[in-house]
């Protein structure tokens, strides 16, 4: 026998899966729902137009095809880290963000995970909410890390169930991880409001324990990128020492490019410059140095004027139509006299909605009206647009009602 007639079949990506099933579905009037990729409303992918002109300059100057350095330039490292901090971040002036280019978010909280599970002093165990983004167990895992939870979804009110979230993280032993969704919470799109991040930021502070957050929706959120970056303001001005994993795959559509960061906020030069060391010690075996091209549209775009203030209206035009969507899909919901309380569309932000729907109704949505999404009720209303969103909602209410 082979060395591999042992291995068996691995269970599909539930969300790759949906969209096999869409495609294979020959019904002109089909909508998928479980991409998690932003679409224009004609559904179609976008590429920004300030990354096509960076996509031009970069033609222009000729770069070589060098390596990067193992932690990727610094020029990206620290227009990342500044982008999430602010211009005139206290940290970064002092330079005690220890920060590297990772391959995008998953990347990012992947060396992240490396270097807690090596040096973290404290309980190795991540707390992620319930639910989270499916891909945040196996990443901890894979780095040996124990992964536990705290309640954070309120089924009943498709909203935010803070009294249950501050009762379990109360309860979390002293000098764990927290993973926490800095804005745009994925899979639910429900985010705490500011007094409530607040209560958990002296809560976490009390209990001593270490946040760790997931910030791969700045500016994609409310289409302001001060705005969705105010929880991570927030914790460090509260004098949390934060790790912080960020993505451009969303907020840029740098998708495939694999553009990210990975921050570990210490407190000074001389301790940030020890932590990257060791980062770097971790990623050289793992995968020697990152990709060069998704960093150098970033640096591009952030690094000149121009670009920068076309990305910020873009990233907010994307905003912008995944908000009029929500309120579209709600008003006809509305229209087709559904009594249903469907104000967690509109409350809930950034790319996914919890409907609340159960797989019952989204069993009868698929094989009755050919909308494809997550058995969780799931809807990545990037796929909702101003030309189908009247179908959706005439068929959200008739397996609903
Ligand atoms: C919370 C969170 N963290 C991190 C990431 C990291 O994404 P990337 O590695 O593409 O930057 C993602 C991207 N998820 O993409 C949609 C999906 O697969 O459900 C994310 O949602």
């Amino acid at each position: 026998s082979s060395f591999w007639s042992h291995v068996e079949m691995g269970p599909p990506d539930a969300i790759l899966g949906i969209t096999e099933a869409y495609k294979r579905d020959t019904d002109p009037k089909k909508v998928n729902l479980g991409v998690g990729a932003y679409r224009d409303d004609n559904g179609k992918p976008y590429v920004l137009s300030c990354v096509r002109k960076a996509d031009q300059r970069l033609i222009e100057k000729q770069f070589d095809k060098e390596y990067l350095p193992i932690s990727g330039t610094a020029e990206f490292c620290e227009r990342s880290i500044k982008l999430a901090l602010g211009d005139n971040s206290q940290v970064v002036a002092s330079g005690s963000n220890a920060t590297v280019q990772g391959i995008s978010g998953t990347g990012s909280l992947r060396i992240g995970a490396a270097f807690l599970n090596s040096f973290f002093p404290g309980n190795k165990v991540v707390y992620l909410p319930i639910p989270s983004w499916g891909n945040h167990t196996p990443i901890f895992k894979h780095a040996g890390l124990d992964v536990k939870s705290y309640k954070f979804y309120d089924p009943k009110t498709c909203g935010f169930d803070f009294a249950g979230a501050m009762d379990d993280i109360a309860k979390i032993p002293e000098r764990s991880i927290i993973l926490l969704h800095a804005c745009a919470h994925n899979p639910t799109g429900v985010d705490p409001n500011p007094q409530q991040w607040a209560e958990m930021s002296a809560l976490i502070k009390k209990k001593n324990l270490f946040p760790y957050m997931d910030m791969a929706y700045q500016g994609f959120a409310s289409g302001d990128i001060d705005k969705d970056a105010a929880a991570v303001r927030m914790f460090i001005n509260d004098g949390h020492e934060i790790a912080l994993a960020q993505s451009f795959a969303k907020n840029m559509g740098l998708y495939g490019e694999r553009a990210g960061a990975f921050t570990i906020v210490t407190k000074s030069k001389d301790e940030a410059a020890k932590v990257l060391s060791q980062i770097k010690i971790l990623i050289r075996p793992m995968y020697s140095n990152p990709p060069l091209h998704g960093a150098r549209i970033v640096n591009e775009i952030l690094g000149d004027k121009e670009l920068r203030a076309e990305w910020l209206k873009e990233v907010k035009g994307m905003a912008d139509r995944i908000i009029s969507v929500r309120t579209k899909l709600r008003d006809n919901l509305k229209k087709e006299g559904s009594s249903r309380n469907w104000q967690h569309i509109t409350d809930q932000i950034g790319m996914f909605c919890f409907t609340g729907m159960n797989p019952q109704h989204v069993e009868r949505l698929t094989k009755e009206f050919h909308i494809y999404l997550t058995k969780d009720g799931r809807i990545s209303m990037a796929g909702v647009t101003s030309k189908n969103v009247e179908y959706l909602a005439h068929a959200m209410h008739q397996v609903t009602k």
